[in-house]
């Protein structure tokens, strides 16, 4: 089921889990009477069981499985985001995640002051960010609302802007989760665009998406993931017919 890349890794996952704790209690009293009863505060919930994956240079993995399979907490422990509770994870390169939509922008400062600010969590120097700025705003389409607050953004807007800034950077490693179904038809043909493009530059891609038209245009591999144990790794045609073929 592992398949190791013959390219040099730049993902390595290894026997790795994550549980959460989930409460079970809302209220004062309701902690009050389970301590009484000696009840269990908290129960735990295993998100990921046992992951093994070996991502190489150039290559474009999709992460494939239902609502709740583990997709995005994956791809968080990737980014550095989580920390696993088992097993380890090792990233070779720079690694930019479009984990959630508007993470790492702040809401009262400006399109124009996030892009500064996340282009330096990414990496980039001021010079650096000064030389790129007009074609991460010409990529976004944002155009004169650069300088609004970015509160005022429609989802769509956030995420083009948030897209634009991470695909500008010197990046390695690129993790996308479910965003670009964010973004309108004309926006996602040229995230795919440029997808590929970085395909083509031996950057390193993990796409988690429900768009199987999406996946399969854009990934050769497909891991699927069913209730936190990977259960598939292989040619991404296989993987969505594995599962096609699993429930939930
Ligand atoms: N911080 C957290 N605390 C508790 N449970 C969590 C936390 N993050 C995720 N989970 C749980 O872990 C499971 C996997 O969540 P995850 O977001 O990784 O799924 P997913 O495959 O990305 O789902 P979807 O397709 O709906 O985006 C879910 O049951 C979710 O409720």
């Amino acid at each position: 089921m592992h398949k190791t890349s013959e390219q040099q890794p730049r993902i390595i996952i290894e026997s790795v889990s994550k549980t959460f704790n989930l409460r079970t209690t809302q209220s004062l009293k309701e902690l009050f009477v389970a301590w009484t009863k000696r009840k269990k505060l908290v129960n735990s919930f295993q998100a990921l069981d046992g992951i093994d994956i070996t991502v190489g240079e150039g290559e474009s993995v999709a992460i494939l499985g239902y609502n709740g399979s583990g997709k995005s907490t994956l791809l968080k422990l990737i980014s550095g985001v989580l920390r696993p509770d088992q097993g380890r994870i090792l990233t070779r390169g720079r690694v930019a995640g479009l984990i959630e939509v508007g993470a790492g922008f702040h809401p009262d400062l400006s399109g124009r002051e996030n892009v500064y600010l996340n282009a330096a969590i990414l990496g980039m120097s001021k010079t650096e960010i000064d030389e790129r700025f007009d074609d991460i705003v010409a990529f976004s389409e944002i155009g004169d609302f650069i300088d609004t607050e970015v509160k005022h953004y429609s989802s769509g807007m956030f995420i083009r802007l948030a897209f634009s800034v991470a695909i500008h950077t010197e990046l390695d490693i690129l993790l996308v989760d479910e965003v670009l179904a964010v973004g309108d038809a004309p926006f996602r043909e040229k995230c795919k665009a440029k997808i590929r493009e970085l395909a083509q530059q031996k950057k390193t891609m993990f796409i988690v998406s429900h768009d199987i038209g999406m996946i399969k245009e854009l990934c050769d591999r497909g891991v699927v993931i069913r209730r936190g144990k990977q259960i598939f790794d292989g040619p991404v045609a296989e993987a969505v017919d594995v599962l096609k073929q699993s429930t939930r």
